[in-house]
């Protein structure tokens, strides 16, 4: 579940923003539209803690964001949320596959190569596992910043631009993914998007 109220944020010079409250049942799924510059990826980091809010509040389940400290809202991120970001940062020094088993929370040998070689199959990047990071194309790169942020099974699941690079084929399977890997969860899913492909996949729009 996650219920914003009256949020409000400034970056320190710059203009002010004023949020419409959210209010998403657990296991439900939004996209956030608007034009460019209106603030969406401003609300996704306010809403995954990345970003503190002037003022209003901030609900995921039965946790106020405000009311944790910086070491528990980073714990708190790192089990409950998988955030795919525009731009992701992974270890170049490491395999895709490697990257992959760095990010488990818990870490458990037998059941991370089953969960590893799944999510990377139903990606398209299974052949990919051995390579480094720094051999990928952008659409694969994109895909693997996906497969990061699932990897945990979160509870919420963020999205900013998920399939900007993508083609038709794997527009459709990321969306797929997303909304099956969120069902089994039954986690909420957030997309921030500009992509008219992905608007028809989803029946509930938040316009900022
Ligand atoms: N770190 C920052 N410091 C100051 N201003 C910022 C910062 N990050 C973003 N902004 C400004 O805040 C406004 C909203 O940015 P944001 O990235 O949230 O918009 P957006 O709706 O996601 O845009 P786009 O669709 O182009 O990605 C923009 O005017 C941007 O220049």
């Amino acid at each position: 579940m996650i219920k914003t109220n009256k949020l409000q944020f400034s970056y320190t010079e710059g203009s002010n923003f004023s949020f419409p409250d959210i209010s998403l049942p657990q296991g439900e799924h939004l996209l956030i539209l608007g034009s460019s510059g209106v603030g969406k990826t401003t609300l996704l980091h306010l809403l995954s803690g990345l970003l503190p809010v002037n003022s209003g509040s901030i609900n995921i389940g039965d946790t106020q964001l405000q009311s944790l400290s910086r070491k528990k809202l980073d714990a708190f991120r790192g089990r409950q949320m998988g955030i795919i970001f525009q731009n992701d940062y992974f270890i170049n020094a490491l395999s895709v596959g490697e990257n992959l088993a760095l990010r488990l929370y818990f870490p458990d040998k037998k059941k991370d190569t089953r969960r590893i070689k799944d999510l990377a199959s139903r990606l398209g990047i299974l052949e990919l596992l051995p390579k480094k990071v720094t051999a990928l194309s952008e659409g694969q790169r994109q895909r693997l910043s996906i497969a990061l942020a699932l990897i945990n099974k979160p509870k919420v699941i963020f999205a900013d631009e998920p399939t900007a690079s993508l083609d038709d084929e794997n527009c459709e399977k990321v969306i797929v993914l997303l909304k099956e890997e969120a069902s089994n969860s039954n986690a909420n899913l957030l997309i921030i998007t500009h992509d008219q492909r992905v608007k028809t996949m989803f029946k509930n729009h938040l316009y900022l």
